[in-house]
């Protein structure tokens, strides 16, 4: 069984380089099915297992893709199939984005229904709301959502009943091809929706208002393969301004966006952590002592859900209590019981965790619930005594693109093993953090 192995205790410092954002570049490689003629070319693709599905799922509806380093090629202008199976969508649920897509060139969509996650039960109703006010016919029926309309899409009036990311995605991909105007109410405003719409404006599309509550989009007749370089990733940025700061050290985050990262970059000020802003990205130094903070998740410009397992493992370290409520997913707490194992004082209440810090946390075999819990237990393991060993790596590999390597040219003392590979660890050693 592959495990990382950190050993907590060292201050990290230097400069680490942030890569494309996972959450970006899957609805763009999933938009690149809406090109009839040319090649999409995309900069910047992290290598993570999520972009090698996404790629899969492409390949199976007979799309060719070509996968560079940091780039990926699609050439969708062929016929193509609708089905996309349980194998994937079981493995990424970001499959579903080829839903609206297919749906707005082929008129139908057959894809494996997502099932619940780690993380909560995930429903796509908005996404299939969406499509039927569009004038598509959508059943559920032997595992799959099949998803047709007679004729074209018809652009219409959606209100979104939550700001679902996945939702708006679908919804701008499916409306960007059909007849008239397409108005999105209530959608949400994260970068990578913004990210998208200027890569199906690129392809040709007409989308207007993306990073605002109100979309509207004029559908065209026909998209066009077009270049697009996706923007850096604000939840990989962000998770190692934490680890800089859950050991008091002084990195520069390059290609960090502050305009991407206000509402964290608000709550490590608080916390005491010092944030600069540097020509190339954002410079983090942690305090000798950090404050306890109150964080509660909502949709962007809120604090974002992806980095709630991490700060909480800031929080750890922190003085005092503070109270981490999670409104965006409802099971998102998994990693609780694995910060226990390492002897953090936390406790689940109703949406809401409180921990009592600063706890003296200690290494221990923990496992990686989700892609997020996986990174957090990493950055605690960074702050504990001793050997803190994580397992379940496959969630890991989703989001970071090495991210054990990136720790160790900061400074960590940390490397990924095989179990026939592990040397034998002393058992506790002494840090002073
Ligand atoms: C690939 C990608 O970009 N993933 C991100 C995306 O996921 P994703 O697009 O799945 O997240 P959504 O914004 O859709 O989900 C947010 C909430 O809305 C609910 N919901 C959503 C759709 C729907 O039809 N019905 C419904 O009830 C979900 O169950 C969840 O409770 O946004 C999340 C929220 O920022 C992030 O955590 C994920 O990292
Ligand atoms: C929850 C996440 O991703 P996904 O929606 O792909 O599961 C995430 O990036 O933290």
């Amino acid at each position: 069984m592959e495990k990382i192995i950190v050993r907590g205790g060292k201050r990290l410092s230097g400069t680490v380089k942030v890569e494309g954002a996972k959450n970006a570049v899957l609805p763009v490689i999933a938009a690149t099915l809406l090109a009839s003629e040319g090649k999409s070319v995309i900069h910047d693709v992290p290598a993570l297992s999520d972009v090698y599905t996404i790629s899969e799922v492409l390949r199976c509806l007979n799309a060719e893709v070509t996968i560079g380093e940091n780039q990926v090629t699609v050439d969708a202008s062929r016929e193509l199939n609708v089905e996309a199976p349980f194998e994937y969508v079981r493995k990424m649920r970001a499959s579903v984005l080829v839903m609206g897509p297919l749906l707005a060139r082929k008129g139908r969509a057959r894809v494996a229904l997502p099932g619940g996650c780690a993380i909560g039960s995930r429903p796509i109703d908005q996404h299939l709301k969406g499509f039927e006010a569009m004038g598509a016919t959508v059943k559920i029926g032997n595992g799959f959502i099949d998803a047709e309309v007679k004729g074209k899409l018809r652009g219409t009036k959606i209100y979104l009943d939550f700001p679902s990311v996945g939702a708006t995605e679908n919804i701008m991909m499916a409306a960007v091809l059909a007849e008239g105007t397409t108005i999105i109410e209530n959608c949400a405003k994260e970068p990578e929706i913004v990210d998208l719409a200027n890569f199906l404006n690129a392809m040709g599309a007409k989308v207007r208002g993306a990073g605002t509550g109100t979309i509207r989009i004029e559908g065209v007749t026909k998209l066009y393969g077009a270049e697009h370089t996706v923007i850096p990733d604000r939840i990989e940025a962000g998770t190692f301004m934490v680890a800089a700061a859950i050991t008091g050290g002084n990195v520069l985050v390059q290609g960090a966006v502050p305009e991407h990262l206000t509402s964290l970059i608000a709550k490590l000020e608080e916390m005491g952590v010092t944030i600069i802003e540097e020509e190339n990205g954002l410079r983090v130094i942690g305090p000798e002592k950090l404050k306890a903070v109150d964080i509660k998740t909502m949709p962007h410009p809120g604090f974002p859900t992806d980095m709630q397992s991490q700060m909480m493992a800031l929080l750890l370290k922190a003085e005092g209590t503070s109270m981490v409520t999670e409104t965006v997913f409802e099971n998102r707490f998994m990693h609780v019981e694995e910060f226990r194992r390492m002897n953090g004082d936390i406790k689940i209440e109703g949406r809401s965790v409180i921990i009592n810090g600063p706890c003296k946390l200690q290494g221990a075999e923990v496992t990686a619930t989700d892609l997020r819990a996986a990174a957090a237990l990493i950055l605690a393991g960074l702050a504990a005594e001793g050997y803190t060993r994580v397992t379940e790596l496959k969630h890991l590999d989703r989001g970071y693109v090495r991210f054990h390597e990136k720790l160790a040219a900061l400074g960590a003392d940390i490397e990924r093993v095989n179990d026939e590979a592990e040397v034998v660890m002393p058992q506790v050693t002494d840090v002073n953090l």
